[in-house]
């Protein structure tokens, strides 16, 4: 398969490492330094272009990138108030794109569980709903693209919860997201139920952004053979 790499930071080198272990190629790395490169990416040179850059610049490479007919992945955060125009974009052009906030394998089944465990939090009084999540010192969103979907989890199975704020919180409805940043953590998401009398926790640590890397491209592998707008709740079904 060949690969476009779109950011070519911790996660894109992460990338092309996994991808060239697993034996494909990659077609391009772009970056900060020759971003113009883009717009050579084709379906002609490029199987599927995975986008991992900044918040402020994935909405611009993923409509590129869906413009040249690209298959397009992407796990950049904190752009995700403009997903509709990406999603009907990739309708118009009979595209084919996936966005995850988190490619682990084992995140996908933490949010599982969080649904479950929200919805059986739902019919019991007297807890209240925390969610920490901590990062490495460079990361440049808060909170977490992966907080923002466990938050929508919870309100879906929880009507009494209505929204998330990014700090600490004792309004009744409203999910408290405390963000933290200290060095080389890759990601760790703790949700937790507390009452006066007992305290229910489940977290996800990963423990190397590898985890990340080895699931956007065994992703990449199974999208080669889909098109449309893909979630990578589909790609568990066929696990
Ligand atoms: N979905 C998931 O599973 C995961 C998602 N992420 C998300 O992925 C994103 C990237 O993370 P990470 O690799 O750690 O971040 P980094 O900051 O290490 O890398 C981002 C890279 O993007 C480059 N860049 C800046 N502008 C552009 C542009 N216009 N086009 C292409 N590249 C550009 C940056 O260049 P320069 O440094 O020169 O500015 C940098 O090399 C973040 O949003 C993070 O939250 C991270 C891990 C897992
Ligand atoms: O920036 C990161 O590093 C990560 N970002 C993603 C997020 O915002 O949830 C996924 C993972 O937690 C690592």
């Amino acid at each position: 398969m060949n690969i476009a790499v779109v950011g070519y930071g911790k996660m894109g080198k992460s990338i092309e490492a996994i991808a060239k272990s697993r034996g494909h190629q990659i077609s391009f790395i772009i970056d900060q330094d020759n971003p113009e490169d883009i717009s050579k990416i084709s379906p002609d040179n490029t199987d599927v272009a995975i986008e991992f850059s900044q918040p402020d610049a994935a909405l611009d490479n993923i409509i590129t990138l869906l413009n040249q007919g690209v298959k397009t992945l992407a796990g950049t955060t904190g752009w995700l108030d403009r997903y509709e125009e990406v999603t009907q974009l990739c309708q118009e052009k009979n595209g084919t794109f996936l966005y995850a906030s988190n490619f682990s394998v084992g995140v996908n089944l933490f949010f599982e569980l969080n649904e479950w465990l929200a919805k059986k939090m739902s019919q019991l009084e007297g807890f209240e709903a925390a969610m920490e999540e901590i990062h490495h010192t460079e990361k440049k969103d808060a909170p977490s693209g992966t907080a923002i979907t466990l938050s929508e989890g919870i309100m879906k199975e929880n009507p009494t919860i209505s929204k998330w704020v990014n700090e600490p919180s004792k309004e009744d409805g409203v999910l408290g997201i405390v963000s933290k940043r200290e060095p080389g953590v890759p990601g760790t998401h703790t949700v937790t139920y507390a009452s006066p009398l007992e305290t229910i926790e489940i977290k996800h640590t990963a423990h190397d952004r590898k985890v990340f890397a080895e699931g956007v491209i065994k992703v990449a592998e199974w999208a080669t053979n889909q098109t449309g707008i893909l979630s990578i709740k589909d790609f568990l079904k066929n696990e």
